[in-house]
């Protein structure tokens, strides 16, 4: 077992989804996967491994905001190979073009976060995700007739902010939404040289105000779930 996660080398697979909600991992696995095995309890957090059309995926948890999910990200790659690491995400749209249920393929990932700002001082390395990955997550999903957006989101390490025109800033330059991990899953998967993509589905509008209930982040947002699953095995 690696710190954090409690299962042996080859439990996981090269491609693994990560929900922040450990119990939409289970909902995932369950309504998803053939054969699901839960491999990790390890503080709550879920993980799962099954099989979508015959394929091996992983199911992993990471929790809230990048310190979290970047310890579930380095394991993953670090102590068990895992090769392909979609985020599967919820955000707060900061574009009026943007709305409620609207799926955002994350291109890139702006971050007020000091996590990778201290390792590089007086640079501003950008957080991209896997060319590869991108490609193929906007074809799939434009065949299945979403409404997609891809583009620039930030990665706060705050859910809440003091500062009311923060997030608002941001989406006059062109950022579409506010999540809190892709920026630190673009960060290892470029540190490893691994391939990293971030989905999210728009859970609540931070313009206008409109929200989607607690039940439906937990165990809806199925057409981003299945377009991740199809990009990491077609
Ligand atoms: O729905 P998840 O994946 O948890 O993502 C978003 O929701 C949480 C905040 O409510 C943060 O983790 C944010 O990034
Ligand atoms: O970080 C997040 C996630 C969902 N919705 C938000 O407004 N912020």
């Amino acid at each position: 077992m690696s710190f954090h996660i409690d299962a042996k080398v080859g439990e996981i697979a090269e491609s693994v989804l990560l929900p922040g909600d450990p119990l939409r991992a289970k909902y995932i696995a369950e309504t998803f996967l053939e054969e699901a095995v839960c491999y990790n309890q390890v503080r709550g957090m879920l993980g799962f491994t099954g099989k979508y059309k015959g394929k091996p995926v992983s199911i992993q948890g990471t929790g809230m905001g990048m310190p979290s999910a970047s310890i579930y990200i380095h394991e993953l790659i670090n102590d068990y190979g895992a090769k392909n690491l979609v985020r599967i995400g919820t955000c707060g749209a900061i574009q009026q073009n943007v709305n409620i249920r609207d799926v955002i393929i994350a291109q890139a990932a702006a971050t007020n976060s000091a996590i990778i700002r201290s390792q590089f001082p007086g640079y501003d390395f950008p957080q991209i995700g896997n060319f590869e990955l991108i490609k193929k997550a906007y074809e799939i999903g434009s065949e299945k007739g979403l409404q997609l957006h891809v583009g620039n989101v930030l990665s706060s390490d705050v859910f809440y902010t003091d500062n009311d025109d923060e997030f608002t800033k941001l989406g006059k330059h062109g950022v579409l939404a506010v999540e809190m991990e892709a920026a630190g899953l673009y960060y290892l998967t470029a540190k490893f040289g691994v391939k990293g993509l971030t989905l999210l589905t728009v859970s609540d509008h931070i313009l206008t105000g409109e929200q989607t209930t607690a039940q439906e982040r937990q165990t809806t947002f199925n057409d981003m779930i299945e377009v991740a699953l199809e990009t990491v095995t077609k």
